[in-house]
């Protein structure tokens, strides 16, 4: 049996981060990961360093869905590719997206008729967000969700807060989920994945039967699910995505012209400062004018975090790709706001 270990957590808290990191441990040399990508600009992909066939980016199209069915496939793949011979692994990792709920995918594990024989539950890795995880708690089911599926939580963002607010953020965490382990972002890889992805742990972890401790005991989990994920419109001819039953609007800004990066900077900061609560997501890919690599940002709800230079283009054209994901606000309004700040008369927007 094969251990899957699931990294989870909301929007911008550091998964990706954290996910290249716990590559780099020995453990992890063969390790294979599935990325549950959103939007087009593929940055986790681009961002992990490791590009080869026990990568596999999913891309739902979709924020808050879990794409059960690729997950089911990308494992089933994966799985008949080493029967064959042609790639080696030994654990699996698969990152969800910042609005996935975690537990269709550890339902599909123990349900699938072909999966149960060859995968297993491995652990749920839970990243949250120090700064911003109090907010996101208090408005977003799914971050509770994700909270309390997790076997070990990781505290990021703790070089960015006050002792005091890791502390209540710590007694939080523990009313929601008693059982986790949390952990900060300074503990080693070594101490991170203690025991996790071993068939000893997913041993202990079998007995508890991976329910959904948020549904009431008469839930048919399957059949809320569905609806779940489906109450929504999926419509391809806007150019936006927007989710009926979250609230939540994703699109990206496109811009063909080198952007000024002051400029982009100020406009990024005082676009946060004013709308941060409504903003969960903001990351993307910069063409600046006199650099020749690609600059990559992130803003999470107020927060702006320091720019990194990627070491090449992602495939595709070389422009400028934000991803949004915002609640009550128009992607045009955001467009709007960028063109006339920027000076920059062609910015389009794109459905994700
Ligand atoms: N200061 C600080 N920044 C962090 C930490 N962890 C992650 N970040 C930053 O937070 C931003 C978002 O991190 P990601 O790893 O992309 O977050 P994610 O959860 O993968 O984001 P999504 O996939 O969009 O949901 C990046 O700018 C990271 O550098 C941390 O512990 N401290």
């Amino acid at each position: 049996m094969t251990p899957v270990i699931l990294l989870t957590g909301f929007l911008g808290s550091g998964k990706t981060t954290l996910l290249q990191r716990l590559l780099t441990d020995p453990s992890m040399k063969g390790a294979a990961v599935l990325i549950n990508e959103f939007g087009e600009v593929g940055l986790d992909h681009a961002l992990l360093d490791r590009i080869d066939d026990t990568v596999v980016v999913l891309k739902s199209g979709c924020i808050c869905c879990t794409v059960r069915g690729e997950v089911a496939d990308a494992l089933s793949n994966l799985h008949s590719l080493r029967a064959r011979g042609e790639i080696a692994f030994d654990r699996v990792v698969i990152e969800t997206t910042g609005l996935a709920d975690p537990y269709p995918v550890l339902q599909t594990l123990t349900a699938h008729p072909v999966l149960r024989s060859h995968f297993t539950n491995g652990g749920v890795l839970t990243t949250v967000d120090a700064v911003n995880a109090v907010l996101q708690v208090e408005h977003r089911s799914e971050a509770v969700r994700q909270i309390a599926a997790a076997d070990r939580i990781v505290l990021t963002k703790t070089d960015l807060t006050e002792p005091e607010m890791e502390q209540a953020l710590r007694r939080r965490l523990a009313r929601i989920n008693p059982g986790a382990l949390i952990l900060t972002t300074e503990a080693s890889v070594d101490v991170i994945l203690e025991g996790f992805g071993s068939t000893a742990f997913a041993n202990t972890l079998a007995g508890e039967g991976g329910g959904d401790p948020l549904c009431g005991p008469t839930c048919d989990h399957a059949e809320h699910q569905h609806t779940h994920h489906h109450d929504h419109s999926h419509n391809r001819h806007h150019a936006h995505h927007y989710d009926d039953a979250l609230g939540v609007t994703s699109f990206s800004l496109v811009i063909e012209q080198e952007i000024d990066w002051t400029m982009f900077g100020t406009w990024l900061t005082l676009l946060l400062h004013k709308h941060g609560e409504r903003i969960f997501r903001v990351k993307g890919i910069l063409a600046i004018e006199g650099e020749d690599s690609p600059i990559a940002i992130h803003g999470v709800q107020h927060l702006v975090h320091a720019p990194t230079h990627m070491a090449n283009w992602p495939k595709g054209p070389r422009q400028s790709r934000i991803v949004f994901i915002l609640e009550g606000l128009a992607p045009d309004q955001i467009r709007r706001s960028f063109t006339a700040f920027m000076g920059i008369s062609e910015a389009r927007t794109a459905a994700e």
